[in-house]
């Protein structure tokens, strides 16, 4: 692109219609809020809301036309009305001005313009707004998604909570508020490996009888609680050294601070852009585009039809295909001392000593309790999980915080994973799951492979559990573990369903039910 050349970018895929030109840098931003007079967004209010304001907002950046090189839109995800609103403009604009289009899907703007903003390189990215909470990390040429929200987005969990009282639209700052006044009572606290789900949250906090101030605040230390887990998790992980905030939630200090604390505490770097850059808004489409543009990519015309189910990771991110990205810590299977993401792990001579430890972006009575139930759960199940033939270290001692137990020497997973190793691991997880266990984080890091064997260790997240649903969401934690990290997927997926449907008689019925899962997680 030239250098005087300028992006316009369209963002209005829910409650914000938000016009923006980039330059070299941002040279104008307009944004024309829609409020709900009660209740949360109404997509075909909030459309007609877009349509009435459009001329407004973008003859307001519109200062300079003939410098304009392309026409950026939000193509998706979001609310269908609004979408083909915005889509509708930006056509018009591209054909009016005689520049081509460029269709950027709103999940990776949050994190480009974050990263714009804060000059992070690699960064595992926690988007928390309204429809979307995934934890995300560039892995050759994509935004892997590490985890996400199985049902509601964060924000929305945050307004559908602050609807049932009363509270106005958007109620995450309201709540915010309010729970500086207030202390903590217990609430389900739902993290699935890498995924998270809120609406068990929602309806407990709803239901709870305690003062709004403690519940809010319990909220919120629930819910982010969970999400920075999943964001220790990614970056463990995958060996990053960032941790990036985006989308509308981001502006929660809370929320801030946890991710502060967790990031202080593993030796990485934390930055949240400032709040003009963090909820929806035209920058993010406007820089986006122009780096989209600035690699060639653009849409034709009659290929720019709206995306209302637009994945991050469906994006090819060219602009950043000379990176590799990096992926893989050294897991503790070395020998010596290791911070995982929940405990040290020291690995002796003969045994295992796995210490859970405190963490301190959590208020204290969720870390005690997470710890000592995990602790305990883990040392009955994977003794279950022996009795029930499925191979996984032996017990030798346990305390209210520790484990020991015997050291399993082999390969991790994650290292040696081919069709027959896979197959092992299926294998494996039919035998777990025959005897009525979930594991709680089936990922290539907590299988080990022995003798012939898949060893499945850390059971810190496991549960007894014969339901469908929890068998599904299981396997599907690990194929999306597969998904990230390897390049032959389909093949790999193949082979561990052929092991576990060797030692599981329902197996097909829990396969399909991940294939529900799968979809389901597609934009809600
Ligand atoms: C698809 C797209 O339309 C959607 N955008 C979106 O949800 O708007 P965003 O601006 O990123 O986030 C809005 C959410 O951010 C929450 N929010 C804003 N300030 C907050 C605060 N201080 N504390 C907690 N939540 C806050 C609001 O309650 C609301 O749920 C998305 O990115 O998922
Ligand atoms: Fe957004």
């Amino acid at each position: 692109m030239s250098h005087d050349g300028l992006v316009l970018g369209l963002e209005g895929t829910a409650w914000n219609l938000s016009a923006a030109l980039f330059g070299d840098d941002l040279v104008a931003l307009h944004s024309s809020p829609y409020v709900p007079p009660k209740g949360g967004i109404h997509p075909r209010e909030a459309a007609q809301h877009h349509a009435s304001v459009m001329k407004e907002v973008v003859s307001r950046v519109l200062t300079e036309p003939e410098r304009i090189k392309a026409v950026a839109f939000s193509q998706g995800p979001g609310l269908g009305p609004s979408l083909r609103t915005v889509a509708t403009a930006a056509r018009a604009l591209s054909i009016a001005l005689g520049v081509p289009l460029v269709g950027v899907n709103h999940c990776v703007a949050h994190v480009e313009i974050g990263r714009w903003a804060t000059g992070f390189r690699d960064p595992i990215v926690l988007y928390a707004s309204g429809a979307n909470t995934q934890v995300l990390g560039y892995l050759n040429g994509r935004y892997r998604i590490f985890g996400e929200t199985l049902d509601i987005g964060l924000g929305n969990a945050l307004d559908k909570f602050a609807r049932s009282h009363d509270l106005p639209h958007p109620g995450g700052p309201i709540i915010e508020k309010l729970a500086q006044k207030g202390s903590y009572i217990e609430l389900p606290y739902t993290v699935k490996g890498m995924d998270l789900a809120f609406s068990g949250l929602v309806s407990a906090a709803q239901e709870s009888s305690a003062a709004l101030e403690d519940v809010c605040f319990s909220l919120q230390e629930t819910a982010f609680a969970m999400c920075v887990e999943v964001t220790e998790r990614a970056l463990a992980h995958a060996g990053k050294d960032e941790v990036l905030l985006v989308g509308g939630v981001g502006a929660n200090r809370r929320l801030q601070e946890m991710l502060q604390v967790m990031c202080e505490e593993r030796g990485a770097a934390f930055a949240v852009p400032e709040r003009t850059f963090l909820g929806d808004n035209g920058a993010m489409i406007a820089y986006t585009g122009k780096v989209m543009l600035e690699h060639g990519v653009t849409l034709p015309l009659e290929k720019s039809q709206i995306r209302p189910g637009f994945r991050s990771d469906e994006v090819e991110v060219t602009w950043r295909e000379d990176e590799p990205g990096e992926i893989f810590a050294t897991g503790p299977h070395e020998g010596g001392t290791a911070r995982g993401a929940e405990a040290v792990v020291e690995i002796r001579e003969e045994d295992v000593v796995k210490r859970r430890v405190s963490k301190r972006y959590r208020s204290p009575a969720l870390d005690k309790r997470l710890i000592t139930e995990r602790t305990r759960a883990e040392a009955r199940l994977i003794a279950a999980a022996r009795r029930a033939g499925v191979p996984t270290p032996v017990i030798h001692d346990i305390t209210a915080d520790t484990i020991v137990m015997e050291r399993v020497e082999g390969d991790l997973l994650k290292y040696v994973a081919t069709p027959e190793t896979i197959r092992l691991a299926g294998e494996a997880v039919g035998r777990l799951h025959g005897a009525g266990i979930v594991h709680g984080d089936l990922t290539t890091s907590n299988m080990i492979v022995r003798n012939g064997q898949c060893v499945l260790i850390d059971f810190g997240l496991a549960s007894t559990s014969a339901e469908i649903e929890d068998r599904g969401v299981d396997i599907h934690v690990f194929f999306e573990t597969l998904e990230s990290t390897t390049e032959n997927f389909e093949e790999l997926k193949q082979a561990f369903i052929e092991g576990y449907a060797e030692t599981f008689e329902g197996a097909d019925e829990v396969i399909a039910r991940e294939h529900e899962v799968e979809l389901r997680g597609r934009y809600l």
